[in-house]
């Protein structure tokens, strides 16, 4: 079967600016593939152009194996696209904004009628259905937004940061219904600024940024470039200054600098069978008292990969 999506080298220049720089990405059937990036990193732009809102100055799309720029119509009928912003009819029921936008994509009303009872149970909405979407919740104007994009039956879900200025409660209910599309085998490429979000989405991450793709791969892939150090969070009594200098003359500490006026922060290869080093390091000059030990996670990996946070 063909990927749900290939992009080879697609590139966007704004004036001067390159917004897009030569990205190319797989994802898939059934693949769950998060872009994590920071503000500007060129994420909105990227999926503009899978999406085929905005043309690309180079490269190619391919959804399900239509070319986008060839073959418009394939490519986009199976493309679901969730924008950042709620695109919907305050005054329309869910049900009625839901028929309204299946008549757009071209479904015939029967079909319809049972498609979107289908979608109704998927986003979880079926006992509100015939409640206005303006008296709806943030979290539920989403999902009946998801929801709209998925009455075609799209090979591919395009969602653009879905959980942006939504509550707790509202933003878990859409993880979960998110969760429930991948387990049915729908593929899906996910923008987030939570880090956690896409860990727990998504199959495989793309790091934008700058316009380039500069990683890409699993969770654990990612994290392996990082080494094997851990992070190590100490809490001492005594000198610390003195306790950094002997803590890093350490076999396997790579770093160890002051965090407060008790804490220490190591970064330590195989840190769990050094405690009695680190310990016996600091005698006569400190005490440890606390220890916290940090395994790498995807949150460093972006640090380490792009040099910011992603709230940056
Ligand atoms: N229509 C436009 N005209 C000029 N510059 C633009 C345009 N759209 C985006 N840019 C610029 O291109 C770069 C990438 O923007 P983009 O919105 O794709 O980033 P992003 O990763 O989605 O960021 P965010 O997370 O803030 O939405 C930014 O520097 C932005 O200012």
């Amino acid at each position: 079967m063909t990927d749900a999506l290939v992009c080879q080298d697609l590139t966007k220049r704004f004036d001067h600016h390159l917004a897009v720089d030569s990205i190319s990405l797989t994802i898939a059937r059934g693949e769950a593939y998060g872009l994590l990036g920071p503000n500007g990193a060129g994420k909105t732009t990227t999926i503009s152009m899978l999406s085929g809102l905005l043309r690309p100055d180079a490269g190619s799309v391919h959804v399900a194996g239509h070319a986008l720029a060839q073959d418009p119509r394939a490519a986009k009928a199976r493309i679901g696209y969730v924008p950042q912003e709620i695109a919907l009819y305050p005054e329309l029921t869910g049900r009625e904004n839901l028929r309204y936008f299946g008549r757009l994509y071209g479904l015939a009303r029967r079909a319809l009628q049972y498609r979107i009872a289908e979608v109704l149970d998927l986003v979880g909405l079926t006992g509100r259905a015939d409640d206005k979407v303006g008296d709806y919740s943030g979290g539920m104007q989403r999902r009946i937004n998801i929801g709209a994009a998925l009455l075609h039956e799209p090979t591919l879900l395009i969602l653009d940061e879905p959980t942006v200025g939504v509550d707790p409660q509202s933003r878990n209910a859409i993880l979960e219904g998110v969760d429930e599309l991948v387990a049915g085998g729908m593929s899906l490429l996910y923008t987030s600024h939570y880090m956690e979000e896409v860990e727990r989405v998504c199959q495989r991450v793309g790091i934008i940024d700058k316009g380039r793709l500069v990683a890409e791969g699993t969770k654990r892939e990612l994290v392996s470039r990082l080494g094997t150090s851990d992070r190590v969070e100490l809490v001492l009594d005594g000198d610390l200054t003195a306790a950094a200098d002997k803590l890093r003359a350490v076999a396997g500490v790579t770093e160890a600098v002051p965090t407060g006026t008790s804490s220490l922060r190591l970064l330590a290869e195989g840190s769990r069978h050094l405690l009695p080093t680190f310990i016996g390091a600091v005698e006569g000059v400190a005490t440890i008292t606390g220890v916290e030990i940090t395994e790498p996670d995807l949150e460093a990996a972006f640090l380490h990969l792009t040099g910011s946070t992603l709230r940056d």
